[in-house]
């Protein structure tokens, strides 16, 4: 055994090392959480490249999310220093976008397309709906965007879903669907599912194309394919076809994404789709201690539908889970700030990383926000407003498509009146109907200004605009994305009018954030033969509808959704309240093993101790007194109504020890609706309306309205 050999097995136990090793053929490692799944794909990735089996650059290995790509790059950049950055790490949608944008005009497409973002999507109902005169409220716009994805990924085209469709709101979706898809043909725009479309044509129907990747990629590697679709399923085993090397891991009862179409069946039935499949199984947990283990392990046995596995901890038994049920959410909230700001005493500041709170829905994330920023402990949200969806980056963004392509419609509207040009509705139904009439661009008509009959301020405006983004159209070949973005940021008023308020600084910090990135791009040469700014913008289009990165140390605070793959040694999970978590539908649709797994995931990211909170009170979602998860029962940390149960923890709130940065909020009386006040985060605001301790007060933007606790120690009156 060489060297290399023994340094890449070091440290694995014999199943671990004999997925490593297995390097040829179909292999399936199908394992619990925790059980080195993620660091065996790692490990052999390094393996072929030191067993000079394949060159980096003929790897493929695909993730979940951007942020697990960046995660196995680090770790394949450590195991192997020098060979690591040719490797394809990446999520199913980079693969496809790099495909596409190598190949699609073979499709008819142009190389450099643009992929809409949910914002680009909505855009183009709204004119739909107009035009079909479907009300907004008879059908949310999310609601058909749903139902779109799910015809693409079942691979059903507008004309089948026409054909089939018998129900008024059936005709009336199909009808959606495809004028939405004749929209986006005829713009020669893709939306998200489409990446995954059109590379599952290209490659079906071009022999050639796929023999390139086919022939390209001699290893293929999946992580956590219980969560894969039939597309992308289709797409790795057209990709494999040559070489039929490919290696997967997952977990079923971790799949959490059948309501997005991702179907489990497909890693448990692998061996039916190719001859000789190898199936490796990891019995034992390296991440957490045998209590959560234990808990975790007692609550997915109550699914039905799964494989019997059984998971045992390398670790010792380790502390009890704890749970605390709270009087009311806020008391949650505060609970769970009080808890960490004593593992912070404890253990230093140094922790900040290691501590996470799930929760099962975005919404819940705001009493958290307000409680942590409150108790000053530093936190990072995953998953809410994402920096590339925040406006003035969108605004950004659309000036840079535009000056890519000016006749990108979508780019034009969002951006021609911002800043305000004195452009209003008025005019901008002038541009319609005369891009209508004439089969142009909006942009294009600005050609023929004096046609349009505009008021002299309206065509000023309209000309200054498209003088601005005519000249750095044409720059954009030689100059750089910085020097192009700074130019329109300058030029378009932009600039001006962020800086003009002084409430705008972080958004003036954004836009400085996106201005580095780009000159770090700069710096960085391009592989292919597209500009450099329209591989930019798709790759932007991918971040916008991911997990974003926050540089900053503090709490993470995520859904459990994004924390799939991730592990934290203290792991709270908020909100494990019925109807909340297990979700009010799921309880209402009997979907419920979906969502145990999902309980099942959030309980295994924890190393060393998971707290799980809940509160009473009523909720006002569920319009019910709030009772405690059953998944606290079937877990054993909680007995019927009664807290007969050793292993609960409930500590009333006054026994917390306080350390000096948690400091007892003393509520005020001084407060008075109407008054204006400064508040140590979120700035000036006014007191719209006064609830005991709790105030709601409107914020000057970016904040808005926020309801806090009133006190001397975080609101100063101004008058
Ligand atoms: N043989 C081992 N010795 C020591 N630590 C290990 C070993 N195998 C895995 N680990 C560690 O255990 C933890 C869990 O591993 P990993 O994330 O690869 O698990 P996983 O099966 O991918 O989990 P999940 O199902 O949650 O994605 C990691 O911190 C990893 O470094
Ligand atoms: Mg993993």
């Amino acid at each position: 055994m060489s060297d290399a050999k023994h340094r890449l097995l070091d440290g694995l136990n014999a199943n671990q090392q004999q997925a490593v090793s297995t390097t040829e053929g179909y292999v399936r490692v199908i394992a619990g959480a925790g059980s080195g799944k993620t660091r065996v794909l790692t490990h052999r990735v390094a393996y072929i490249v030191e067993e000079h089996k394949a060159w980096p650059s003929e790897i493929l290995a695909i993730t979940f999310t951007n942020k697990a790509a960046a995660e196995m790059r680090e770790r394949i950049d450590h195991l192997l220093p020098d060979d690591s950055r040719s490797i394809w790490i990446m999520t199913y949608h980079a693969l496809c976008a790099r495909i596409l944008r190598m190949n699609i005009d073979a499709l008819g497409y142009p190389r450099d397309f643009i992929i809409l973002d949910s914002d680009d999507q909505k855009q183009v109902l709204k004119n739909i709906y107009a035009e079909l005169h479907i009300d907004i409220k008879e059908i949310p716009y999310n609601f058909a965007l749903s139902h779109i994805s799910n015809s693409k990924m079942d691979l059903i085209n507008p004309k089948d879903a026409e054909a089939s469709a018998t129900f008024p709101l059936e005709v009336k979706l199909a009808s959606i669907y495809k004028a939405y898809v004749k929209y986006l043909t005829a713009q020669k725009v893709l939306d998200f599912d489409d990446l995954l479309l059109f590379t599952y044509k290209l490659l079906k129907e071009n022999a050639e194309v796929l023999a390139q990747y086919q022939r390209k990629f001699k290893y293929i590697h999946v992580d956590e394919f219980q969560d894969t679709n039939g597309i992308q399923f289709e797409i790795v085993k057209m990709l494999s076809g040559m070489h039929e090397n490919l290696c997967i891991v997952g977990d079923p009862d971790q799949a959490i994404y059948g309501w997005r179409g991702a179907d489990p069946k497909i890693i448990l039935d692998f061996e039916q789709y190719f001859k000789g499949v190898q199936t490796i199984i990891l019995d034992r947990n390296y991440r957490s201690t045998q209590s959560i283990l234990n808990a975790a392990n007692k609550l997915i046995e109550h699914n039905r539908d799964r494989v019997k596995k059984d998971l045992q901890a390398h670790h010792g038994m380790g502390e009890a889970v704890s749970f605390f049920e709270a009087a009311d959410d806020t008391q949650e909230a505060q609970y769970v700030a009080h808890t960490i700001d004593q593992l912070l005493a404890e253990h230093g500041n140094g922790i900040l990383n290691d501590i996470a709170v799930l929760y099962r829905s975005n919404y819940l994330s705001r009493i958290l926000e307000t409680t942590l920023i409150d108790a000053h402990i530093p936190y990072r949200i995953y998953g809410d407003i994402r920096f590339y969806e925040r406006k003035e980056i969108k605004d950004m963004i659309s000036y840079l498509r535009l000056i890519h392509n000016p006749n990108d419609d979508l780019a034009f509207n969002r951006v021609v009146n911002e800043p305000k040009r004195g452009i209003g509705p008025k005019a901008m139904s002038v541009l319609a109907d005369y891009a209508e009439a004439n089969n142009c661009s909006r942009f294009e008509c600005l050609a023929n200004i004096d046609a349009l009959g505009f008021t002299p301020k309206v065509r000023k405006a309209l000309s200054e605009f498209a003088e601005v983004i005519i000249e750095l159209h044409e720059l954009q070949a030689t100059k750089s994305l910085a020097d192009i973005f700074a130019e329109v940021y300058q030029r378009s008023g932009y600039k001006d009018m962020l800086t003009a308020d002084p409430q705008n600084q972080s958004r003036v910090e954004n836009i400085n954030a996106l201005e580095t990135s780009l000159k770090e791009l700069d710096t960085q040469e391009s592989d292919d033969d597209t500009s450099k700014l329209a591989a930019y913008l798709q790759d932007i289009a991918l971040y916008t509808s991911q997990d974003d990165d926050q540089n900053d140390d503090g709490v993470t605070l995520m859904t459990v959704h994004s924390a799939k793959g991730l592990e934290f040694d203290y792991v709270f999970i908020y909100g494990m309240n019925d109807a909340v978590f297990p979700s009010k539908r799921s309880l209402e649709e009997g979907n419920i093993e979906e969502e145990r797994r999902l309980a099942y995931v959030a309980m295994t990211r924890a190393k060393k101790q998971l707290y799980i909170t809940a509160s009473a009170g009523y909720n006002f979602i569920s319009k019910m007194t709030k009772v405690p998860s059953l998944f606290l029962n079937e877990a054993g940390l909680w007995e019927g109504n009664q807290y007969k149960n050793e292993r609960i923890i409930q500590k009333p709130l006054e026994t917390f020890k306080k350390n000096d940065r948690i400091q007892n909020i003393e509520v005020s009386t001084d407060f008075k609706t109407g008054q204006k006040v400064t508040h140590n985060k979120y700035g000036d605001g006014i007191i719209v309306s006064l609830d005991g301790d709790l105030g709601t007060i409107a914020f000057a933007k970016p904040h808005g309205i926020k309801t806090i606790v009133v006190s001397h120690q975080f609101l100063k009156i101004k008058e």
